[in-house]
């Protein structure tokens, strides 16, 4: 493939993010960016840049599927991205003539290969508008059709139907497919919703306020990190699941407080706010280049109380000493599948034995929590996966590991009307935010 770069073209800007994302491993999110940069992309075009994109990711294997039949014999690997891409536009959006989007892709063919590629692609793409996409109806294996169907690898969907039911596991891979929301969390120490929705409009954004949490804003138009309010540090970006944990702390003015996986900081600076910013809150996290992030958020929001530390947290009983802390959030690193509206390129790059070596690192960082803790002191554990190994498994082997500590009820917005059995896992497609597991111990007072 000739690697002929057209300045400023969203398709063909679409077409080095995935062809990127296949062959070199690039997160999609963070290329997008970089890309819209190298292309100059105007900004009428990021949308449909970023629809074909991640549209294109998050259907790819039904789009393969669709393909198939007409696929005959080798086809080089970026014919393929380019027969993907187009096809998703044709498929599903409907707002773009088919004609259009198959003059482009036979443009790019041209400019990347030469006419005789441009005239398979030609070819494929008329065909398949001509005769209409295949039914799923012949696939027999159920798992195999969901998969298809939604795009999710066959172990993802075998896994998650073993876990809870393929019926429910379809509607989240479904659901996991769709345009996730814009959510921003007011900064309660130096504002308030309203006043942030009439700043917000009077900046040209739309937003209401969240019948769930109630300091989140659902942002129905416009870019919120791009405007002043942002700036300002009024608000932070962040998904409305995200939101929970820093209840589930139960946490107040002038407590001792360590969250212990906190980079870039979303979690950190919402404690803050509860705190008042009164007290003392320690940001640890593993990786140095990430604790800059966790120190601009608090600059920008004016959070005063968070002190940031580079650190193992599976050493930091060796750092602080025991029982030193009234609140510790393990926020821990975990596979992510809660995510995948999000970055769908999840799907593909995980792999299942990721699984095993996740539990260890998770109850690794509990051990260390729960040692960290002052008796009555409170622990959550989060993830933003839906995995029960990860989940259920790992804080119910936490609690079988330690008999000093017990399992509390998690504290929640009483709007979110969850009903609260002690571990409470969100799925996507309860409330359109990420998937999310929350669960909070109390270590005994005579430990
Ligand atoms: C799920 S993310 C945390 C997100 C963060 N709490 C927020 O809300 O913005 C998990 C974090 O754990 C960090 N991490 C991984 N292993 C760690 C360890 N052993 N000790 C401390 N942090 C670790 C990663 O660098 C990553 O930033």
């Amino acid at each position: 493939m000739k690697n002929k770069k057209l300045q400023g073209n969203v398709r063909d800007a679409a077409f080095s993010i995935l062809w990127a994302v296949e062959n070199k491993q690039a997160y999609s999110n963070l290329l997008l960016h970089q890309t819209i940069q190298s292309y100059g992309i105007a900004d009428k075009n990021k949308g449909l840049l970023t629809e074909i994109t991640y549209g294109t990711l998050q259907h790819q294997m039904t789009l393969d599927y669709y393909l198939e039949p007409y696929l005959k014999g080798k086809i080089e690997p970026w014919v393929k991205i380019l027969l993907r891409m187009s096809l998703y536009q044709i498929v599903y959006l409907d707002r773009i003539p088919a004609h259009a989007a198959v003059h482009e892709a036979v443009e790019i063919a041209k400019r990347r290969g030469h006419g005789g590629v441009a005239s398979v692609v030609n070819g494929v793409l008329r065909s398949i508008q001509r005769s209409g996409v295949r039914s799923f109806n012949t696939i027999s294996d159920p798992y195999e059709k969901v998969a298809i169907e939604t795009s999710h690898p066959v172990w993802m969907i075998k896994r998650w139907a073993e876990q809870f039911g393929l019926e429910k596991t379809r509607e989240m891979a479904l659901e996991n497919n769709k345009t996730p929301s814009q959510t921003v969390r007011v900064n309660t120490v130096q504002t308030t919703p309203e006043e942030v929705i009439d700043m917000l409009e009077s900046e040209g954004l739309d937003a209401v306020q969240s019948k769930l949490v109630p300091e989140c804003l659902i942002v129905t138009n416009g870019q919120p990190a791009k405007t002043t309010t942002f700036e300002k540090g009024f608000i932070t970006i962040q998904d409305e699941s995200s939101m929970l944990p820093a209840y589930a702390l139960q946490v107040g003015p002038n407590m001792e407080v360590l969250d212990m996986c906190a980079a870039p900081g979303g979690k950190t600076t919402h404690i803050a706010e509860k705190m008042e910013n009164k007290g003392n809150l320690f940001a640890m996290d593993l990786h140095k280049h990430k604790i800059k992030l966790i120190e601009e958020n608090a600059a920008r929001l004016g959070h005063t109380v968070i002190e940031t530390e580079v650190g193992d947290g599976k050493k930091s009983v060796e750092r602080f000493g025991t029982g030193k802390f009234d609140r510790i959030l393990v926020d821990a690193p975990c596979s992510g599948l809660g995510v995948i509206k999000r970055k769908p390129d999840i799907k593909y790059t995980k792999k299942e034995e990721d699984f095993a070596r996740l539990q260890e690192i998770q109850l690794e960082l509990l051990n260390q929590a729960a040692q960290l803790l002052k008796p009555d002191g409170i622990m959550v554990y989060s993830t933003c996966t839906v995995d029960s190994i990860e989940n259920r498994g790992t804080a119910e082997q936490f609690l079988k590991d330690h008999p000093e500590m017990e399992k509390i009820q998690v504290s929640l917005p009483e709007t979110l009307g969850l009903k609260n059995t002690g571990f409470v896992q969100v799925f996507p497609q309860d409330f359109g935010s990420d998937g999310f597991f929350i669960a909070a111990f109390r270590k005994k007072a005579t430990a």
